[in-house]
């Protein structure tokens, strides 16, 4: 496995591991990024390092006390006002994340389901915007979560989109209902991937490998620390003979996927066009999301100078969203108070 095959992704000049590390000396955070993963001897050390600061619970609770003053990103719901006459006359596309975003972090990936509450919000924001979710999850999986059938989904970081199968959409679509899939080739190969990580990884008690059909999730959350080594030393191992597969860190997870030129970010711009708003300039896309990969579409709204970015974090993180909220249920709290905004001014 060669550096630029894992660490720097063909078409990606982003560095994949940002590591979110205490400043020596205490207080706050530094997040310095990582290009160098995988390199000849001793890599497996800054593996663990970064899979060490990718869990904000690493960080020292006075870190996490001084939350307000570090992060230079308001909260969307204290700066609601502002976001709405921001909102004022434009078309709203909204972009949901869903593990973190509409539900909570568990320790079984199978079992992340969202409230109903969570759901009723997104069903009535479904009603006034074009609204996407935009996830890691394999497709099927994410929409058996949601079961909103009105709403657009792209799954395995937006490698897999499908428009809804009724209404309005589905005739700006085209009639299509599975729109894009750039990885398709690689199926055959992510299948067999899968299969040697499960077989591989099967000895470390608590790993974890999912199949997100044009992705694969390795997850250690539940898995030891004094393990962690391993299952990097193990992944590293299969990936070797896989030059065509590149690696990014999530939330506690491993991510695996093919280097193409796709992320969240393209899958934003490729709603947009789909739904007819590729050059329009009253267009304003709301993006809500929590983990790295929603990074690349917050880059994408910053670049185009269009559109709200909102991370989703108790913890400081460097971003290119320009607003927060620190958890699910103030994600909920947000879209409802959308939706009565847009009651209101109907
Ligand atoms: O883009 P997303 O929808 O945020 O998907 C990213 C990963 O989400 C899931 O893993 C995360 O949530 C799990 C359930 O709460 C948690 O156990 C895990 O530690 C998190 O990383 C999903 O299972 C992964 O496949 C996605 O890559």
């Amino acid at each position: 496995m060669t550096k630029q095959n894992v660490v720097v992704p063909e078409g990606n000049p982003t560095p994949l591991f940002p590591l979110l590390m205490p400043k020596s000396g205490g207080g706050g955070f530094s997040v310095r990024r990582k290009v160098e993963l995988v390199g000849e001897g001793g890599s497996i050390s800054v593996w663990v390092e970064s899979m060490k600061a990718s869990s904000p619970t690493h960080a020292s609770s006075s870190d996490a006390g001084q939350l307000d003053e570090k992060m230079s990103y308001p909260s969307a719901l204290t700066m609601f006002d502002e976001i709405a006459s921001s909102l004022e006359g434009k078309q709203i596309v909204v972009f949901l994340d869903y593990d973190g975003t509409l539900s909570p972090i568990t320790d079984d990936p199978d079992r992340a389901f969202m409230s109903d509450s969570m759901r009723d919000a997104v069903r009535d924001v479904a009603r006034h915007f074009a609204t996407a979710i935009v996830s890691g999850r394999r497709r099927d999986k994410v929409y058996n979560f949601v079961r909103l059938a009105e709403l657009y989904y792209a799954g395995s970081h937006g490698m897999d989109i499908k428009a809804p199968a009724k209404g309005p959409s589905f005739m700006k679509s085209n009639g299509k209902a599975v729109l894009f899939q750039p990885a398709r080739k690689y199926l055959p190969m992510i299948d067999r991937v899968y299969k040697a990580l499960t077989e591989t990884t099967k000895s470390i008690p608590g790993a974890k490998v999912e199949n997100n059909k044009f992705c694969l999730s390795v997850h250690f959350r539940c898995v030891e620390e004094k393990k962690w080594s391993v299952l990097a030393d193990q992944v590293k191992s299969v990936l070797r003979d896989f030059p065509k597969l590149k690696l990014t860190l999530g939330r506690k997870v491993l991510e695996i996927r093919p280097t193409i030129k796709w992320d969240k970010g393209k899958a934003l711009e490729f709603l947009l066009e789909a739904l007819g708003f590729a050059n329009c300039n009253d267009i304003l896309p709301v993006y809500i999301g929590d983990d790295r990969t929603d990074e690349d579409a917050f880059k994408v709204l910053k670049n185009r100078g269009q559109g709200i970015g909102i991370l989703v974090s108790k913890f400081p993180k460097e971003t290119n969203a320009s607003y927060s909220l620190q958890e699910p249920s103030e994600v909920m709290d947000f879209l409802q108070r959308l939706v009565e905004w847009k009651r209101s001014s109907l």
